[in-house]
C-alpha cells in the first residue's frame, strides 16, 4: 500500500550512472533512454532473472520520501494502461533508483508525423486507452497529476501506458488534495487559484493532451513563450488558451468539442469523470484523417483511398480548387469532380478546400 512504509536496504555504494554500472548486484545499465526534470532513464538487464527494465534514477534535488512514492505509487497498481514498478531502493549518495517495466517504442510522442501531430485515430485511441488508467488510479483516489504526451509510453501491443508518478496526489476521501508540484504548461485553473487537483484536473490535462497529439506537441509550448508565463496562466484560467480556431480543419468538431469540454475552466462543466470522457471519445469514429506527407503537403487517407488536393491562386478574383483520390491497391488517382472547380475567389476555393478536408475524414467523398 502507498504511504511510506515499503520495506528498504540501502545499497553499498554510491555508484556513477554509466553502461556498464551495476545496481544491487543485478541491474546493469545498458544505454539511457530519456532525462525527465529529475533524473534519467536507463535501459538495464536484470542479470539474476536475464530480462529488462527501465531503471530510472532520480537525483537528490528533492526528499527521499517523495522520490520513493513515485515507486511505491507505481508498485500499488497493476493495469493494463499504467505502467508498473517493480523495485526501489536509495543508494548511500541519496539517489533513488526505481525499476519498471521497459517500452522499447518509448512514448507516444515518437510517432508524431513531420509536424509533430499524431494521426486522428491514433491519437483518440491513445487517450482512450490512457483513461482506463486514469479511471483505475481515481477509483482508488490517486490524483495522476502529470498527464502529458511524454509520460504515455507504448505497449507491446501498442496500447497506451500512463507513467511518472512522481507528482501523484493521494486523497483519502476523493476530496482534492495539494499538488508536491505541477505541470506548469498543463496548469488547470483551480491548480493556480491554490484549490488543489482532483480527478477533473487529471480530465483537464487530459484535454490538453489530446489536444496537442492532435494539432502539434509544440503548440502549448509555443503559445507560452510567446505569451509568457502570467499571459499563460491567465489564458488558460479564463478559458482562452484554446478557441475553437486553434483546431485545423481536419479537426472534426465533435473531437473539438471534447477537448473544450475536457479544459473547461469551471470543472462543473467538464466531463465529470474518467470514464465519462472516455465514453465520449470512444463515440467518435471516423472512416478518414489527414496527415502530413515528406514534402509537407496534406494527405488524406482511409481504408481504400490517399487523397490530396491543388488550390491555386492566379489573381484576387481567380482561384481554383482541385482534388484528388488515388486508389491505394491501384495506384490510379483520379480527380474528385465533386470537389473540384475553376474560376473562383480564393475565399470560395479556401471554402471548397475546407469542405473537402472535413468530407474526407467524416468518409462522404464519392
Ligand atoms: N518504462 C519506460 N520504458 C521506456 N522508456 C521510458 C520508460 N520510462 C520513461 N521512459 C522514457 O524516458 C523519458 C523520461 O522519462 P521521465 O519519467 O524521467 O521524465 P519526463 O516525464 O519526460 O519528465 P519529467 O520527469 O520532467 O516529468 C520518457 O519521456 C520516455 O521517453
Amino acid at each position: 500500500m502507498v504511504g511510506g512504509q515499503e520495506p528498504m536496504s540501502l545499497a553499498p555504494l554510491a555508484l556513477p550512472i554509466t553502461n556498464g554500472t551495476t545496481f544491487y548486484n543485478k541491474y546493469r545499465l545498458m544505454q539511457p533512454i530519456g532525462r525527465g526534470a529529475f533524473g534519467e532513464v536507463w535501459l538495464a538487464q536484470d542479470q539474476a532473472v536475464n530480462h529488462q527494465y527501465a531503471i530510472k534514477i532520480l537525483n537528490s534535488g528533492i526528499g527521499i520520501d517523495q522520490r520513493l512514492r513515485e515507486a511505491q505509487v507505481g508498485h500499488a497498481f497493476t493495469h493494463n494502461n499504467l505502467v508498473r514498478v517493480h523495485q526501489a531502493d536509495v543508494a548511500t549518495d541519496g539517489k533513488v533508483v526505481i525499476a519498471m517495466d521497459y517500452f522499447p517504442d518509448g512514448s507516444i510522442t515518437t510517432l508524431a508525423n513531420p509536424v509533430n501531430f499524431l494521426p486522428l485515430p491514433m491519437a483518440l485511441r491513445t487517450i482512450i486507452d490512457m483513461l482506463q488508467g486514469l479511471e483505475h488510479l481515481h477509483s482508488h483516489n490517486f490524483f495522476h497529476n502529470d498527464v502529458k504526451p511524454q509520460n504515455i509510453l507504448r505497449g507491446q501491443h501498442g496500447q497506451a501506458k500512463l507513467a511518472d508518478y512522481g507528482i501523484v496526489g493521494i486523497s483519502p476521501t476523493g476530496a482534492p488534495v495539494q499538488p508536491s508540484s505541477w505541470y506548469v504548461l498543463h496548469a488547470a485553473p483551480e491548480t493556480v487559484a491554490g484549490n488543489g487537483i482532483e480527478a477533473r484536473t487529471d480530465i483537464f490535462q487530459t484535454g490538453l493532451t489530446l489536444f496537442r497529439l492532435l494539432v502539434g506537441l509544440g503548440t502549448l509550448e509555443a503559445k507560452f513563450h510567446s505569451l509568457g508565463l502570467a499571459a499563460y496562466a491567465d489564458a488558460l484560467v479564463k478559458g482562452k488558451l484554446i478557441t475553437r480556431t486553434d483546431f485545423p480543419a481536419y479537426i472534426p468538431n465533435a473531437v473539438c468539442r471534447a477537448v473544450l469540454t475536457s479544459i473547461d475552466p469551471d470543472p462543473t462543466r467538464r466531463f465529470q469523470s474518467a470514464l465519462e470522457m472516455r465514453r465520449a471519445l470512444e463515440k467518435l469514429s471516423f472512416p478518414g484523417h489527414w496527415t502530413l506527407d515528406v514534402s509537407g503537403g496534406l494527405t488524406g487517407v482511409d481504408a481504400k483511398h490517399t487523397y490530396r488536393f491543388e488550390h491555386v491562386v492566379a489573381g484576387c478574383a481567380n482561384a481554383s480548387f482541385t482534388a484528388f483520390k488515388r486508389n491505394s491497391a491501384s495506384g490510379r488517382e483520379t480527380r474528385v469532380s465533386q470537389f473540384t472547380e475553376k474560376n473562383l475567389t480564393n475565399a470560395g476555393a479556401t471554402k471548397l478546400e475546407t469542405s473537402f478536408i472535413k468530407a474526407v475524414v467524416e468518409g462522404i467523398v464519392t
